[in-house]
């Protein structure tokens, strides 16, 4: 279903969640909101294709409608492979069990409906944050961090998906007004543009690669980069070494 939740004035425009009307449209929203998220759903599944092994666990935290775990699940090749996808939002949870059962796989999958600060994290071989970490408060994230370093198996990765800030004020501008000029061309409107940046403001605080590359180090992982980038939105690998003396 078509994005239009922003396309007439809002006279009091509240903080954006993903209710029930953001649930219903969220596929075509964020393909026309996030520059690249085909291209880094794909590389989720050729990731899971080199990293997930035999009787481990997968996690996509913040799995919205399920097209990260579709993804991985259509690429694992090994046995003994559970998925667990986890959101707190119950529309998106809903709709997210009802599409994974549409396709038919030996890999099962659960679908937590669940904060992602308070669920266990064990026995990975591979976690996915595709633009979940920029919505939890700048405070938890570490914590998080480290949890997952924590149930990582050595040699899992993390991949972590977020529209980044720069320091520098000029090219933080001009990769902002690209994004508009994306979201303009994907046929939102200056409106639309506009409603869902003010909605946004409170609710996703977004860090610079910097930040996330030293968050990353203090929380354990030695080997992180960058690996995908087209304006201000990216996706970073972080690998769990070999030998890691947790
Ligand atoms: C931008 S969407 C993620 C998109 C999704 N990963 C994908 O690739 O299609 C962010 C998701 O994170 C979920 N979320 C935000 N904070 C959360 C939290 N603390 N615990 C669990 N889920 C959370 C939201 O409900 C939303 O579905
Ligand atoms: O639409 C925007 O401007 C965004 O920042 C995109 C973004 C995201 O980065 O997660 C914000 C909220 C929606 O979940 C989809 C995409």
């Amino acid at each position: 279903m078509k994005d239009t939740l922003f396309s007439a004035p809002i006279e009091k425009l509240g903080d954006f969640t993903f209710d029930e009307s953001v649930a219903e449209v969220f596929p075509d929203m964020i393909q026309r909101s996030v520059p690249g998220y085909s291209n880094i759903i794909t590389a989720i599944g050729m990731l899971a294709a080199r990293f997930v092994t035999p009787h481990s666990n997968v996690y996509d935290l913040g799995c919205s409608r399920g097209a990260g775990i579709l993804s991985m699940r259509r690429h694992i090749q090994v046995e003994g492979v559970q998925i667990i996808g986890v959101d707190n939002s119950a529309p998106m949870v809903e709709r997210c069990r009802h599409h994974l059962s549409a396709f038919h796989s030996t890999t099962p999958v659960e679908i937590l409906c669940d904060d992602i600060r308070c669920i266990e994290i064990k026995n990975a071989s591979m976690v996915v944050l595709n633009f979940t970490l920029q919505f939890l408060p700048p405070d938890d994230r570490l914590a998080l961090l480290q949890k997952i370093y924590q149930g990582l198996e050595p040699n899992g990765v993390l991949v972590l998906s977020e529209k980044f800030t720069f320091t520098d004020e000029h090219i933080n501008t001009l990769l902002i007004d690209l994004h508009h000029t994306f979201k303009r061309a994907n046929g939102y409107s200056e409106l639309e543009v506009s409603q869902k940046r003010t909605a946004l403001e409170n609710v996703m605080r977004t860090d610079s690669i910097a930040t996330h590359k030293q968050r990353l180090e203090q929380a354990g992982f030695s080997q992180v980069e960058l690996w995908f980038q087209c304006f201000n939105f990216g996706s970073m690998v972080a690998i769990k070494s070999n030998n890691s003396p947790l």
